[in-house]
């Protein structure tokens, strides 16, 4: 077992800062600004900013009572004010001119902002060269959570309140760069992809989506939430029409291939939903696997291409949502008679782990076992990293059994249940090996999620890419280390409990604190869950 030596600990320190990422932050003056009629080049412009020390600045909680957990790359701070997004602007008071502006690295193309205008935005201004100039790197301050929605709104927020010189349709996507990919050896399988997808869907051409999915063959439809890709609505499936008894189900919609930016953001293509539909049908079968199975991944029921409009119950749903609750997504009825979409029916898992209300630490204590051997599972049979598993990703609902089983590498386990499932959601980012074949989502020229703060979660994804060292297709189950000790930290911190004032409430905390000092001392998840159940 690796732990963790003087060396390493010097390299960090955790921050007392429980709320805000400003503690460790510091200024340096390397330009300053000539606003004067032309655009500014790099060579002529001077500016204050903000620069990023050397240790980890999002919050982290005092009760980590110094226990280096992790080591971290840099977590870089702004002091930029955003709509949807927190941070602090206190560090500009000391700025001389009013409106000086930090650089926001986002991939906009050949946008030249105006620095009069649209205070606290960032900007990227081209040299006369026409060449992209980058002035710093400073970070984005997202609230935890869903990373990319958090992202699209920001920058659709500024993108609303700045006058570009350029228009906006240089803004095709946030994340263009990103890629899911396929390798097996050297090669890559990008084609074929709406072959293999129709595959998956048993369908030879996309059927009509009104058809498929009309509004007497749904029950007690709800939308219960959205993503950056798609809508999520659930329903009973009326089960006169459908065979299956499967009777509470969740339809993910997500529209595919069409040229219309929606939620901020390119639709996906064959080639990117093609890993998601094969990792969530991998994972779904490992519930019937022999040597390693797991109920810790959500069950999929099927993935089905439908094309057209939206149908108009959906809408509704969506609209009701929208008035409830307030969506941060375009409205469906942008899609045109064209428009692809891939549905997911998944079964539904119950809430996400942020909004559920556990009822003491016992409870949570083995709802986090149940991540942890559901991982190691994963890892064992198709060498799984999960990548993305903040607390919207980890479902949980109430079940009367008592315990919850799995085989590990030929053995059954027994964890208890305490009366709550887990599921893990959303293989976005995810990675496994089939028979040689590695799917994985390659964030290696994503810069800007690694430049994101406001949470321990943004230093999770900087940890993540010195672990796989940015080679992304590699199998590196510290990840799924690296991100216990998010859910580790979220247990203890910010999940929302019933009862605390009790004795088992408190031991079980103190059992979750011992599992955090020796988390970061394993390599993967298997490994972490031979040492919980006294294996080998
Ligand atoms: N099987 C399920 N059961 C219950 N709720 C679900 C299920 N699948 C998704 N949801 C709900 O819908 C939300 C969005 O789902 P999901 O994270 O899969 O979408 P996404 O578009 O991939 O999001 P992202 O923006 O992270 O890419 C989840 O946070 C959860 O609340």
């Amino acid at each position: 077992m690796n732990f963790w030596t003087p060396e390493l600990k010097q390299n960090v320190r955790v921050p007392y800062n429980i709320d805000s990422s400003v503690e460790n932050s510091s200024y340096t003056e390397i330009k300053e600004p000539n606003y004067e009629n032309e655009p500014l080049t790099f060579e002529d412009c001077s500016i204050k900013v903000y620069c990023p020390s050397d240790s980890i600045s999002t919050p982290c909680d005092k009760r980590l009572g110094g226990t280096v957990l992790f080591q971290s790359d840099l977590s870089p701070i702004t002091h930029l004010k955003l709509d949807g997004v927190e941070h602090s602007r206190d560090k500009c008071a000391d700025t001389k001119e009013t409106d000086l502006y930090v650089n926001v690295d986002i991939p906009f193309q050949n946008i030249i902002a105006s620095p009069k205008k649209g205070p606290n935005f960032g900007k990227k201004r081209l040299s006369n060269s026409n060449e992209m100039v980058t002035v710093v790197h400073p970070s984005i301050s997202l609230n935890p959570g869903k990373w990319r929605k958090s992202l699209n709104n920001f920058i659709r927020s500024k993108i609303n309140e700045t006058n570009f010189t350029k228009k906006v349709e240089h803004r095709s996507s946030i994340c263009q760069d990103r890629k899911s990919l396929v390798l097996k050896g050297e090669h890559k399988f990008e084609n074929k992809c709406e072959e293999d997808v129709l595959k998956y869907c048993h369908q030879c051409t996309p059927l009509p989506f009104n058809a498929t999915y009309e509004q007497y063959k749904l029950l007690n439809s709800k939308k219960i939430g959205e993503g950056a890709y798609g809508e999520v609505f659930r329903c009973s499936a009326n089960q006169k029409i459908l065979k299956e008894h499967i009777s509470d189900i969740v339809l993910k919609i997500i529209p595919l291939e069409g040229s219309t930016v929606i939620n901020g953001e390119k639709q996906k293509t064959f080639s990117q939903i093609l890993p998601e539909i094969i990792i969530t049908n991998k994972m779904c079968s490992l519930r019937t696997s022999k040597t390693n199975s797991t109920n810790g991944f959500v069950s999929i029921r099927k993935v089905s291409l439908v094309k057209g409009r939206y149908p108009p119950h959906f809408i509704n749903l969506w609209e009701k949502y929208d008035n409830e609750k307030g969506s941060e997504n375009d409205h469906p009825e942008l899609f045109g008679d064209n428009q692809l979409f891939a549905v997911l029916e998944l079964k539904f898992a119950g809430s996400d782990m942020a909004n559920f209300k556990f009822l003491n630490s016992e409870q949570s204590y083995y709802a986090l076992k149940q991540i942890i051997l559901a991982l190691a599972v994963g890892e064992e049979e198709y060498q799984f990293e999960h990548r993305d598993l903040h607390l919207g990703n980890i479902l949980i609902e109430y079940t009367n059994k008592k315990h919850v089983i799995c085989t590990f590498k030929n053995s059954k386990l027994t964890v208890l249940s305490k009366g709550v499932n887990v599921t893990i959601i959303d293989y976005t980012l995810s990675r496994i090996t089939i028979n040689d074949c590695c799917y994985f989502n390659d964030l290696s020229r994503d810069e800007e999620l690694f430049q994101a703060t406001g949470d321990y979660q943004y230093d999770v994804y900087r940890m993540m890419r010195n672990e796989v060292k940015n080679n992304w297709s590699s199998f590196s189950p510290k990840t799924n280390i690296i991100w216990l000790s998010y859910v580790i930290v979220k247990v203890l911190d910010s999940v929302k409990y019933k009862s605390i004032n009790t004795k088992v409430h408190r031991m079980y905390i103190n059992k979750i604190k011992e599992l955090q000092n020796i988390i970061m001392t394993f390599e993967s998840a298997s490994q972490c869950a031979n040492y919980l159940f006294n294996l080998n």
